[in-house]
C-alpha cells in the first residue's frame, strides 16, 4: 500500500506558486488577489476559509475576508457580489458554501461573474469543461486529478467508480474521469443514495472516489486488491481526543481499507490540501487572465 501525500504535493506545488508571485511582482505585475465571502460561524466553514487565506499569504496573494453574520439577506449577499465583480483589483473570489437555507445557492452563484469564479461552480465553467472547453475548473476536482497524474496512477480503461452526485465533487470528477487523455479515458460509473447494489459495483473498481460525505462509508469487504482510493469525505464528528472538540472523518473506513489497497489517499492530509492549492493555481490564472481575458 502507498500512501498519497497530498499535503507533501501541496506544499510543493505552493512553493512553484511562490515563485511564479515572485517573479510577476519582480516583473512590475499585479499581485493575484482572491476574496472570500465568508456567512454565519460554522466550524467547517470558518477552518476551510482561513486555510485559504493564510494559504494566500503563504504564496504572496492578496487576500480579502469578508464576513456576515447568518442573518444577512440574500439581498445583501448578491450586492456584495456584485461589489466583487466590479472590483477591479479583485481577481478571483469565492462565496464559500453551504449557505443558510433563506439564501439561494443557486442564485448567489449565478451571480458571479464567470470570469471571476474560481471555485469553477457557475454554470458558465461547469458547461464548458464538460465540453472540454478551457474554463476554471473545481478545486476538489482538480486536486484529486492533480494527484492522480503526480502518482502517475494509470486511468485509461480502468473502472472508476464515484459515490456521491454532488454538485461540487460527484459530477464532475465523473466528467473529467471520463474524457479524452489522462488522466481520464477511464469507465466511470457514479454510485449514489439511491444506487441498490454500491458493494458489487465498488468491487470491480480499478479507482474509487468517494465523495457521499457518509463517514466510513466504504468498508474493506467493499472493495478488491490492489484499488485506488481517493477519500473526499471531510465530516467534522465530536471527539475527546483532540483540541478543537472536532475530528475529521473520511468516506473511507480507512485501516480496513488501506489493507487491500494500492493506493490511498489519508483524511485529514489527502485531498483537503490539493483544494486549497487549487484553488490558489485558479486564483492565478485569474490574474494572468489565462483563462478568460
Ligand atoms: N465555495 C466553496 N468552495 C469550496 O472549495 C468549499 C466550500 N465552498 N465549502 C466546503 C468545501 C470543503 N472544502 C475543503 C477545503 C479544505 C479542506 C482542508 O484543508 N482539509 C484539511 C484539514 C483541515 C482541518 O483540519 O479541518 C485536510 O484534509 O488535510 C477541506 C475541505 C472546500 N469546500
Amino acid at each position: 500500500m502507498q500512501l498519497i501525500d497530498g499535503k507533501a504535493i501541496a506544499s510543493q506545488i505552493k512553493k512553484e506558486i511562490a515563485e511564479e508571485v515572485n517573479t510577476i511582482k519582480a516583473n512590475g505585475g499585479k499581485t493575484p488577489h482572491l476574496a472570500a465571502v465568508l456567512v454565519g460561524h460554522d466550524g467547517g466553514s470558518e477552518t476551510y476559509v482561513s486555510n485559504k487565506v493564510r494559504t494566500c499569504e503563504e504564496v504572496g496573494f492578496k487576500s480579502t475576508l469578508i464576513r456576515y453574520e447568518s442573518d444577512v439577506t440574500e439581498k445583501e449577499i448578491l450586492a456584495c457580489v456584485e461589489r466583487l465583480n466590479k472590483d477591479a483589483d479583485v481577481d478571483g473570489f469565492i462565496v464559500q458554501l453551504p449557505l443558510p437555507k433563506h439564501i439561494s445557492e443557486e442564485k448567489v452563484i449565478e451571480a458571479i461573474d464567470y470570469r471571476k469564479d474560481v471555485d469553477g461552480f457557475h454554470p458558465i465553467n461547469v458547461g464548458r469543461m464538460s465540453i472540454g472547453l478551457p474554463c476554471f475548473i473545481s478545486a476538489t476536482p482538480a486536486g484529486i486529478v492533480e494527484l492522480l497524474k503526480r502518482y502517475n496512477i494509470p486511468t485509461q480503461g480502468k473502472n472508476c467508480v464515484v459515490l456521491g452526485r454532488s454538485n461540487i465533487v460527484g459530477k464532475p470528477i465523473a466528467g473529467l474521469m471520463m474524457q479524452k487523455g489522462y488522466p481520464g479515458d477511464a469507465t466511470v460509473t457514479v454510485c449514489h443514495s439511491r444506487t441498490p447494489n454500491i458493494k458489487e459495483i465498488c468491487l470491480e473498481a480499478d479507482i474509487i472516489i468517494a465523495a457521499m460525505g457518509v463517514p466510513e462509508f466504504l468498508k474493506g469487504d467493499m472493495v478488491k486488491e490492489g484499488v485506488t482510493v481517493i477519500d473526499v469525505g471531510t465530516t467534522r464528528v465530536p471527539s475527546a481526543e483532540t483540541k478543537s472538540g472536532f475530528k475529521l472523518k473520511g468516506d473511507v473506513a480507512f485501516d480496513e481499507v488501506a489493507t487491500k489497497a494500492g493506493f490511498i489517499t489519508p483524511v485529514p492530509g489527502g485531498v483537503g490540501p490539493m483544494t486549497i492549492i487549487s484553488l490558489m493555481k485558479n486564483t492565478l490564472l485569474a490574474g494572468k487572465k489565462e483563462i478568460y481575458k
